[in-house]
């Protein structure tokens, strides 16, 4: 939406555009501040809306830098006087019917919750919202001649969901727009008539926001909070209706993970918090930069805020920051932001007679129910004068017969007569239990009619109820005295925010009035003073381009947090894809990948209607279950089970589960180990005990090993007696008993058939029968 677009349909006169006002508030050192002995890096000039931030981390860098505001405010600065000079006219204007809005923005543990609601029980430190309250009621109770409507509404946005927090349990709530602005649907909304009520919801309220514990701060929001405020005023003599809006909203703190320590939960809540923000950042450059495309819907953050930020409200932003050098980056950022938001313009408007108000409606009711109740009252005493009537008539009559039969007088049935009773009636019998009936049938219908009467009564008395009627208990509530003094008040903040504005437009004109000084020194002097000027616009040059590294540093950083958000949500979804793969039958993801639409208006995924039958139920396109089969079984299982397909395994075994196990016919429990001869233990043992290399002894083995060798040793040659003398079976067991420990260093018996030691004769070598036993597990060949 561009940034200067109206509304269409928007009901009420229009101002000349406005400045979101933008205020700095700078909070005191905390103890741990002090006690880490980070020293302070923020002057504020409150006299010139001024703050000064001074570089002590990069000595190349620019030392101090800049920046005004509409207002600043330092660590000495009182919650009344910020609520006097900067809200009080905002307050102001919403009881006049325009739409107002108040955020509190910066780093966490700044101070944004202590300007927003301040502390609890303590009139000094008490906060905006409790005081906006006050403000409120106070006008109300001054007004005369005027009907008041209020509601509050209290809701945050907690990992971007919107939470009502009047009604915690409740529903889904999604932001809408329409012609008047945005808003909530099904939204609670508590009508309130004094400022006890107020602080009472308040206090609901804040009981179910999310709060939790960091290293920056012990009792950080953790969520967005807005408490609403709607005022519908009524001039009972023109019988106009204005309705004015405030928002007041204290936002969570942006943080960085190392600082705050946070992990897990915190760490999730901290990345959809400064996501939120940084799209807050976001649209506040757009504004700030007439961008034709303002990113409104990157948050439900910035959705709610969509008329405070280039709308018809009227909107004043506090930059909190803290003075400690420890925090100098994040302060620069949230200053440079608040910078940039002063650029943003806002079109309020007054919402005289929107077609929506609650109060033409309530009073409309009022009305109907007063003329339903009062034709009824008149009926109903109508019909009790007649019911009585008839009552009396009756004993009358009886009397007038009694008399008749002992000869009574023709006077008395006159004087009956003359009672407008007709001849008819007293001679009838019948016409009394007619009369009885009637009688017993208009009471009934009575009593129904009067306790429909009473709840109508009911009604209209909780109707006019909820509507306050102006200029009431004045006295109570404040004295003239105290009046005076918030006239004064306010006129002091008013004559504060001129003499600022004169402060502001002096320096600029003192600036001019050097540049013509400059113009009118002589031709070396202007030399000199070009010079000085060059040097002036070299520094500015120097810091603009300091800025813009700055600028990019930052833009990597969030870059670098962004790309670790998406991360997350990419780790998530192929988590949840892989459950899908894995868990969900294909039939049913493929109906979910072909039913599921997304609705961009309400931000979520649904399912496509199914489609209805002739006789208007629904049809289902369940498969049905197969014909001549055990158990139901879908076609498509079926189709599965007959392809070849390896992935439609689970649709082959049809009677899996009485499938019997086959059981192991040996279990470990069973096991023996192999029997080792004894010679071979013999061995081991002494190899054990010696640590030399094994020496096997085994007849059996070596026989057979000698005669091998003799074998191979024929094949080879025939000719040499002596060496086949050597591997003679008798002489076997003595050289197998001559092998040598290979760590000696000496050449071992066992070594005369090793091709590589023996010299070289010129004869063929016979080959080397193969390992009995690997020498990794010490045991050798003979
Ligand atoms: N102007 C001030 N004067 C005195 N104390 C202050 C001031 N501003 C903040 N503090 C103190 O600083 C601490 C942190 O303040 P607060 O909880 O309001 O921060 P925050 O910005 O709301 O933090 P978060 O974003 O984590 O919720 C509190 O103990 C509060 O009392």
């Amino acid at each position: 939406m561009s940034a200067k677009s109206k509304r269409p349909g928007t009901a009420g006169s229009q101002t000349p555009n406005e400045c979101v006002q933008v205020v700095v508030r700078c909070r005191p050192m905390s103890n741990r501040e002090r006690t880490e002995g980070s020293p302070e890096v923020v002057t504020v000039y409150p006299n010139r809306g001024v703050v000064e931030l001074q570089n002590l981390v990069d000595v190349n860098k620019e030392q101090r830098k800049v920046f005004t505001y509409d207002a600043a405010y330092d660590a000495l600065a009182s919650q009344t006087t910020l609520y006097h000079e900067v809200v009080f006219p905002l307050v102001s204007s919403v009881l006049e019917g325009f739409n107002g809005c108040i955020f509190a923005y910066g780093q966490t543990g700044t101070g944004k919750t202590f300007t927003m609601e301040g502390v609890r029980g303590n009139d000094d430190l008490m906060g905006i919202i409790p005081r906006t309250f006050e403000q409120i009621w106070l006008h109300i109770n001054r007004t005369e001649n005027f009907q008041f409507l209020v509601d509050v509404s209290y809701l945050e946005i907690y990992m971007e969901e919107l939470r009502d927090l009047l009604k915690p349990n409740s529903k889904h709530l999604e932001v809408r727009e329409r012609g008047s602005g945005v808003y909530v649907p099904n939204l609670h909304a508590i009508n309130c008539k004094s400022v006890d009520d107020m602080i009472d919801v308040m206090k609901v309220g804040n009981k179910n926001r999310t709060v939790g514990f960091t290293n920056m701060n012990e009792h950080s929001s953790r969520s967005h909070a807005i408490f609403m405020i709607k005022i519908e005023m009524c001039d009972t003599e023109t019988n106009t209706i204005k309705v004015g809006k405030l928002n007041l909203i204290d936002l969570a703190g942006s943080e960085r993970q190392s600082k705050t320590g946070a992990s897990a939960e915190r760490l999730k809540e901290a990345s959809k918090i400064n996501l939120a923000l940084s799209s807050l950042g976001n649209v506040i450059s757009a504004l700030a930069e007439n961008s034709p495309h303002v990113p409104y819907r990157d948050s439900k953050l910035t959705r709610l805020l969509q008329d405070s930020l280039g709308g018809n409200s009227k909107t004043i932003m506090i930059a909190n920051i803290g003075p400690s050098n420890y925090n100098y980056n994040e302060t620069l950022t949230t200053l440079r932001y608040a910078q940039r938001a002063k650029n943003i313009q806002n079109q309020p408007i007054k919402n005289e007679d929107p077609q929506d108000a609650k109060l033409k409606e309530y009073q409309e009711e009022i009305e109907r129910l007063k003329r339903l109740i009062a034709p009824q009252q008149q009926q109903r005493t109508e019909k009790l004068a007649a019911a009585a009537k008839k009552r009396v008539k009756k004993p009358k009559r009886e009397a007038v017969k009694r008399e008749s039969t002992d000869s009574a007088t023709q006077e008395q049935l006159q004087a009956a007569e003359d009672e407008g009773e007709s001849e008819q009636e007293v001679s009838e019998p019948e016409s009394d239990k007619e009369n009885e009936a009637e009688v017993a049938k208009s009471s009934e219908q009575l009593e129904r009619e009067r306790v429909e009467n009473a709840k109508l009564a009911a009604k209209l008395a909780e109707l006019e109820s909820q509507l306050v009627r102006g200029g009431k208990n004045l006295l109570d509530t404040y004295s003239e005295r105290q009046i005076e003094l918030e006239k004064k008040l306010v006129e002091i903040a008013e004559r504060k925010k001129r003499e600022i504005e004169i402060q502001q437009q002096l320096e600029l004109q003192e600036e001019t009035t050097l540049e013509i000084r400059e113009r009118n020194v002589s031709l070396e002097q202007e030399v000199e003073l070009k010079k000085r000027k060059l040097s002036k616009c070299y520094a500015k040059y120097l810091a603009l381009q300091q800025e813009l590294n700055d600028c990019k540093h930052d833009h990597n950083q969030d870059l670098r947090e962004l790309e670790m958000a998406q991360n997350e949500l990419v780790k998530e979804l192929k988590r949840q894809l892989l459950i899908i793969d894995n868990f969900v039958p294909i039939e049913v993801k493929q109906r979910l990948y072909t039913q599921a639409k997304y609705d961009e208006e309400q931000e979520e995924w649904k399912f496509a209607p199914l489609p209805m039958n002739a006789d208007g139920k629904f049809s289902s396109k369940r498969p049905v279950s197969h014909p001549q089969r055990r158990r139901p079984i879908s076609e498509y299982a079926l189709q599965q089970a007959k392809s070849n397909d390896p992935s439609a395994l689970r649709f082959k075994s049809e009677n899996i589960v009485s499938y019997e196990l086959d059981m192991p016919c040996r279990t470990t429990q069973e096991y023996r180990s192999p029997k080792v001869s004894a010679s071979l233990q013999a061995v081991l043992a002494q190899a054990m005990h010696t640590g030399d290399d094994i020496d096997i002894v085994d007849t059996q083995t070596n026989s057979l090993r000698s005669r091998l060798e003799n074998i191979i040793n024929g094949n080879a040659s025939s000719s040499s007696t002596t060496a086949s003398a050597d591997v003679s079976p008798t002489s076997a067991t003595t050289t197998s008993k001559l092998v040598k420990s290979t760590r000696s260093g000496l050449p071992s018996a066992g070594s005369a058939v090793d091709s590589n030691r023996r010299p070289p004769t010129g004869r063929v070598q016979p080959k080397k029968p193969a390992s009995a036993y690997p020498k990794a597990r010490g045991l050798v060949n003979k």
